[in-house]
């Protein structure tokens, strides 16, 4: 029940100032009528093309397979999250203990992929939230977080995906995150800077309170 509603809303949520805030993936409306198999072959000879048009010999035997491989981790795992059916399944549980104070889950790795590039965004998110009655899972924090890192991403849209997210699960504005990230994109190619890291933030209910603010970024020790 939980899960169908998430599904259909979490792409699209109200803003701070009652403002819908489109922060969905751009898809079309015909993303899921072909069936993975079928992207799976579509993408793999447009590889193969890709390749060929390189120069590459793709009778070698080491690179026959490629196009195949390239194209079956897109579709099953790269870009998984696109698929609206491979939401995790969120598992909320009574607060029992009355525990009131910010739940920190920090240092979740995260493999996501540039939409500009198509090369590695490779990083941490940090998420926090105050439980208005129910609790989740650790797990599927992090489930949360690697659902909307297996999309074409840019990784303002991912924080906020995340921090949708959450709220929707949890039923409560108060939730925080932060990504930590490396692109590639700006490592391995283009300016070629490799000691930069990208930080984005999403703070809403209580956590918009600098107090609170503050003792989530200690707790997460971005701070000094
Ligand atoms: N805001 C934002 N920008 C990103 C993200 N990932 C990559 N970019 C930037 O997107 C821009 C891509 O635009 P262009 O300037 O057209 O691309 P480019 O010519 O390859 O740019 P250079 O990287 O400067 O060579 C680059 O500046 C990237 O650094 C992201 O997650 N968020
Ligand atoms: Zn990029």
């Amino acid at each position: 029940m939980l899960n169908t509603q998430l599904k259909s809303d979490i792409d699209q949520q109200i803003g701070d100032d009652h403002v819908l805030t489109n922060i969905a993936t751009p898809l079309r409306a015909d993303a899921f009528e072909l069936d993975d198999d079928a992207k799976i072959e579509i993408i793999q000879k447009h590889f193969k093309e890709i390749m060929h048009t390189l120069g590459l010999d793709m009778t070698d035997e080491s690179l026959q397979g490629t196009p195949k491989r390239v194209a079956k981790m897109y579709v099953k795992e790269l870009f998984s999250g696109l698929k609206p059916e491979n939401m995790p399944a969120m598992t909320l549980f009574e607060n029992e203990y009355k525990y009131s104070e910010m739940l920190v889950e920090r240092d979740i790795t995260f493999y996501s992929n540039c939409e500009h590039h198509f090369v590695p965004i490779v990083g941490k998110v940090h998420v926090a939230y105050i439980s208005s009655g129910k609790v989740i899972g650790l797990s599927k924090l992090h489930r949360i977080v690697n659902f909307y890192a297996r999309r074409p991403q840019v990784q303002e849209r991912l924080t906020i995906q995340i921090g949708n997210a959450l709220k929707e699960a949890l039923g409560t504005e108060n939730v925080a995150v932060v990504v930590d990230a490396d692109h590639f994109c700006v490592s391995s190619r283009g300016i070629a800077d490799q000691s930069s890291s990208t930080v984005t933030s999403y703070f809403e209910g209580v956590f918009k309170n600098a107090a609170k603010k503050e003792e989530f970024l200690q707790l997460v020790k971005l701070k000094d």
